[in-house]
């Protein structure tokens, strides 16, 4: 264990540690009150006006915090506990916890959001608790949960970025449901990217040859993204859907539109996919007369910087409790998709981790929302929770494994910038 702040023993901050898990098993009762209901009422990103509702309403029903909604986006909040403690002079550490809150059209939360938010305001009533119950606390220390919209669609948390919601932070923590416990996975940079051609609509029977196919244009890039992807690193991804395609067999389409995501292990390496994929949409056009427009995405993701120094920390107290984490750096280093998460781990020091929920359900399905909004999954939500809180008491306590964070942090992203 690393040295401890002066007047703290490794024993008091077990004491602190199991404190913040009862408070959180005493919030248990609210806490999945309002995760059921964001998971009832699944909501688009940007559009999650009930969930901010929800979460805005919960923290100013908790003592202590001040709440911010609307924060810098109409969807995203901010509330905050401190700083509170310590001696004059003495610096504040503030640790972020991460709320996600945004659902998938027509499946609603099918990546377990709801649970995110859940796991974050629960993590952050833990740390409160355990340090609001102490006489006077030793260390300056602020807690802040910044709901951030719209993972699965546009980046939120990037927005936020831009707006200065993550400056002053320490430490930021946040859980994503999955189906087993790991402190860190590969998630992938990723820019989404809208292809429209503009062709010329004839009689397609009476006289096809007057016509500029658009939906060939569409079908010619889909089959040159599809040979293309033989060329490309195993880890790369390209994939999409053809949104618009034409309205009736008899009139040559005029119109049609994909929509691709483009993903890439590392953030430098997406202008690679890109050239790539556009030489696919640009030669369909060639080859059909079309006119092509590229719109990208307002906001590339990027892949996740880690912290191994805060994963460990993490993985020691979550199995205090139990959880079996996966551990095989192989494993860790399959591609789950993307986060807008990795974006904040390049602007603050933090770990995304992964989360069993009771299901073997994979995300984005059917099976997976109904996981999602299970009695059986807050369980292993409130013991991801714990370990986050206790993880974020580490670091508040522990100057020596605060300064290993940063210090890992600041040469991860040096070492990543310098390509
Ligand atoms: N610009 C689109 C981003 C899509 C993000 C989406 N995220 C998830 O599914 C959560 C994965 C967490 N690692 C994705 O398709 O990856």
């Amino acid at each position: 264990m690393s040295s401890l702040v002066p007047d703290v023993s490794p024993e008091q901050l077990q004491q602190l540690k199991e404190s913040a898990g009862r408070c959180i098993d005493e919030a248990g009762d609210v806490l999945s009150l309002l995760s059921s209901e964001i998971w009832r009422c699944p909501e688009l990103a940007y559009q999650e006006e009930k969930a901010h509702e929800a979460l805005v309403r919960f923290f100013s029903q908790q003592p202590g915090w001040t709440v911010q909604g609307h924060y810098l986006l109409n969807t995203a909040f901010r509330a905050t506990w401190g700083p509170m403690g310590g001696r004059e002079g003495d610096n504040v550490v503030n640790i972020g916890f991460l709320c996600e809150y945004d659902a998938l059209p027509g499946i609603g939360h099918a990546c377990g959001h709801n649970l995110i938010a859940e796991v974050g305001a629960a993590a952050a009533l833990g740390v409160k608790g355990a340090l609001g119950a102490l006489s006077h606390c030793p260390v300056r220390a602020k807690v802040t949960v910044l709901g951030t919209p719209a993972e699965e669609d546009g980046g939120g948390k990037i927005d936020l970025i831009q707006a200065g919601a993550f400056e002053g932070m320490d430490v930021v923590f946040m859980a994503h449901p999955s189906q087993e416990d790991v402190a860190y996975c590969a998630d992938l940079a990723e820019i989404d990217l809208t292809v429209k051609y503009h062709g010329k609509a004839s009689h397609a029977a009476a006289y096809p040859w007057k016509g500029i196919n658009a939906l060939d244009a569409a079908v010619l890039a889909y089959n040159n993204l599809s040979v293309l992807r033989q060329q490309l690193k195993p880890e790369w991804r390209i994939h999409g859907i053809i949104k618009h395609g034409g309205v009736k067999p008899n009139i040559i389409p005029d119109y049609s539109e994909l929509f691709f995501y483009l993903r890439t292990p590392k953030h430098q390496d997406l202008p690679h996919i890109k050239e790539k994929a556009e030489k696919c949409f640009r030669s369909a056009a060639m080859a059909t007369g079309c006119q092509v427009n590229l719109e990208y995405g307002k906001n590339e993701f990027y892949n996740i910087l880690r912290n191994i120094t805060l994963e460990r920390a993490y993985e020691e107290n979550g199995k205090t409790l139990g959880i079996e984490f996966i551990t095989n750096e192989k494993l860790q280093e399959i591609p789950l998709g993307s986060t807008d998460f990795g974006n904040v781990s390049f602007v603050v020091p933090g770990i995304h981790t992964y989360f069993y929920i009771g299901s073997n359900a994979l995300n984005h399905t059917e099976e997976y929302t109904a996981a999602a909004g299970a009695e059986k999954a807050q369980f292993y939500t409130l013991r991801t929770a714990k370990a986050m809180a206790m993880t974020a008491l580490d670091v508040l306590f522990c100057p020596e494994l605060l300064q290993r964070v940063r210090d890992e942090y600041a040469e991860a992203k040096l070492k990543e910038e310098s390509g």
